[in-house]
Parts: structure tokens; C-alpha cells; sequence
């Protein structure tokens, strides 16, 4: 990579647009996706980890998701997006007393994954305890010291018993490797700790993508993306749901479909009947339906949101 040429762009790019927001790796899909939706458009030239906005004045700066909280963090950039486990690590490492730069303003939903303590399935280890002041190997040496730490009732990380190991990847290597008897790693769909014959014993944090911004700071245009990705995660989460129900049975169907705020009410032509359209979230669509029917609402219809501005 032309290093000379990215900071160039990267200097220029900060004095003409202050505002910016990063990503990279394995969440990059999901929040291109994510900015598609809120309309910022943008061109990445080819191997180049910036990019300026086209319609806002923003710049994109494409950082692995464990850099992002330094950045965020030490104000360097306004907003980022990555995991709530690098946020965590990245507090778990500040000075006791010292307050983190990073603020989390919303939980985006996708890149869900457990920070986890694993153990070799048939090596007898079943509580996280048994691992004190023996070998642990994990990427987060931080919030894995902060976890063992509590486990062994110790003043700090520092003196702790349990050695902490870091290793940059393939942790899951390190016990089938003779370098750890447990490992803190984590844990999407299971597989590969399946694969590498080890359990789950315990967790030490659980995450998923969240937006964040550098404490303190605020702006327009800061304010109008966190908006416009809030609508994006809003209509992604819900759906609108249609329905016609005798007057009598209006606040029977009401609780079912509460809405965000209340449902609306429309009068229809016929006489005690009305019409209700409420926000739902979709992963209970299928059951507020059937409750619908269940109290005689008629003519029950889905709707896919499209965007939004709710809070
Ligand atoms: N199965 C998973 N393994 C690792 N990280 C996951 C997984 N599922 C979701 N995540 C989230 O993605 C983040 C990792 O993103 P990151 O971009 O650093 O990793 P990567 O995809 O390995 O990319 P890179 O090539 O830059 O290391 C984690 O911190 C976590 O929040
Ligand atoms: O539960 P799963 O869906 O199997 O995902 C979890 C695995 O994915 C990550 O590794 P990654 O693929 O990023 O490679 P790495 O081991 O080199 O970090 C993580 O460190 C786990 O090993």
C-alpha cells in the first residue's frame, strides 16, 4: 500500500472535511450496506483506505474494527463502526480513574458474536475457574485480565495469577498447540470451536456492530448521520402492520400492536369498525398475527418499511 499517498489524502481529506466516519474487515459488508441505505455515497479508489463522501462533506476512513476505538477515542474521527467486544477492550485498557473517549449511541444489529472462555472438550476443565494461574491465550488480553482478574478476587490485572497470552490469530490453535489450557475467543456460529474439540464455558462479553462517536463531540452533519442510520436500523427492525377490527376489540388488538409510540386510529366507512396501522418488530410478526386473528381482526396486512426517522 502507498503509504506516502494515504496520509496525503488522509491530511487532505481532514483539513477540508473535519467529520468522519471508518470501517474495515469483516463488518465492512453489512455497514456498506448500512451507509448505502442512509444515502452517503462515496468512491474508494482502488487499494485506498479513504474515501471522501460525495453528497455530504464527510470523508470514510476504512481502519481494521480493532483500531477504530483509538481513532474514535482519542477524537481523531467523530463516529466509527465496529464491535462493542473492541470497545470493550479498548476501555479495559485505559488507566483505573481514566475515562473512555468512546461513546456507543446505537446498537446496529448485525455481527453478533460471544467473547467466550473455551475450554478442550475432553480435558475435565468445566468452570472458568479452574483455569486460574494456568495458561490462557486470546487476541483480548484486556478484557480476558479484567475476567480473570474478577475470578480471582485480585486488586488488578496486574497481579494477576492466570497468564495471559496474546496471540494475533488462529487463537483456537493454542490448545491442540500445548500454549494454553483455555483460550478466550470468539464465537459466531460455533464452528470453529467445534472444530478445533473445544467448549464454551463461560462468556466475557457479548457484541455486536454498534455506532460510536468520540465523546463530547457533536456537529451537524454528526447529527444528521447518526439520524439517518438510526431511520435505516429503525425500518430494518420493523414493519408496518395493517388491519381492520370491530370498535369493541380496539383495545384488545391495541395491546397486542402497541406501536412505537400508539398505534394510529382511522375511522372506516362501516359503522364501528376502524382501521389500525402500527410499527411491529418483524421477529414477532408471524405471532402478533395470528393474535390478530384470534381477536377478529380482518384483512391483516405486512408492510416492509423502507426508511424511517423515529426515535
Ligand atoms: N465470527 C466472528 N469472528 C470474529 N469477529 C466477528 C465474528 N462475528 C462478528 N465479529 C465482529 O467483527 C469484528 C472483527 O472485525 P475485523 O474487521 O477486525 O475482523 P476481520 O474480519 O478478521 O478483519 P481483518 O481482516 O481486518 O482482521 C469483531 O470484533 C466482532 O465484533
Ligand atoms: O464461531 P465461528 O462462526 O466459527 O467464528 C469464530 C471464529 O472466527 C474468528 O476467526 P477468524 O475467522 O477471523 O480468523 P482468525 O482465527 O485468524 O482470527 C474468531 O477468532 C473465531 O476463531
Amino acid at each position: 500500500m502507498d503509504l506516502v499517498n494515504q496520509k496525503t489524502s488522509l491530511r487532505r481529506a481532514k483539513e477540508q472535511v473535519p467529520p468522519a466516519t471508518i470501517l474495515k474487515g469483516r463488518l465492512q459488508q453489512s455497514t456498506l450496506d448500512l451507509l448505502s441505505g442512509c444515502d452517503i455515497q462515496f468512491r474508494r479508489e482502488n487499494r485506498l483506505d479513504i474515501a471522501l463522501v460525495k453528497n455530504l462533506p464527510i470523508a470514510l476512513i476504512f481502519l481494521p474494527a480493532a483500531d477504530i476505538p483509538t481513532f474514535v477515542g482519542e477524537g481523531r474521527v467523530d463516529l466509527g463502526i465496529t464491535g462493542r467486544d473492541q470497545v470493550a477492550e479498548h476501555d479495559a485498557n485505559l488507566a483505573a480513574g481514566e475515562k473512555s473517549g468512546v461513546e456507543e449511541i446505537l446498537d446496529l444489529g448485525f455481527g453478533g458474536c460471544k467473547l467466550q472462555v473455551q475450554v478442550p472438550e475432553k480435558g475435565g476443565i468445566s468452570e472458568a475457574k479452574e483455569l486460574i494461574g494456568r495458561n490462557v491465550v486470546t487476541s483480548f488480553t484486556a478484557l480476558a485480565s479484567t475476567f480473570f482478574a474478577k475470578l480471582e478476587g485480585a486488586e488488578s490485572s496486574q497481579s494477576l495469577n492466570t497468564k495471559i497470552k496474546y496471540v494475533g490469530g488462529s487463537v483456537e490453535a493454542a490448545c491442540a498447540l500445548g500454549v494454553a489450557d483455555g483460550i478466550v475467543d470468539l464465537v459466531e456460529s460455533g464452528e470453529t470451536m467445534k472444530a478445533a474439540g473445544l467448549k464454551a464455558i463461560d462468556t466475557v462479553v457479548t457484541s455486536t456492530a454498534v455506532l460510536v462517536k468520540s465523546r463530547g463531540s457533536t456537529n451537524d452533519v454528526l447529527n444528521l448521520i447518526t439520524s439517518r442510520i438510526r431511520g435505516v436500523i429503525t425500518a430494518q427492525k420493523y414493519v408496518l402492520c395493517q388491519y381492520n377490527i370491530a370498535r369493541t376489540e380496539l383495545s384488545t388488538a391495541s395491546k397486542i400492536t402497541p406501536g412505537k409510540r400508539a398505534p394510529t386510529i382511522t375511522a372506516l366507512e362501516e359503522e364501528n369498525w376502524v382501521a389500525v396501522s402500527s410499527m411491529v418488530e418483524k421477529k414477532r410478526i408471524a405471532t402478533v398475527m395470528d393474535e390478530l386473528s384470534k381477536v377478529g381482526a380482518t384483512d391483516i396486512l405486512v408492510l416492509t418499511i423502507a426508511n424511517s426517522r423515529a426515535d
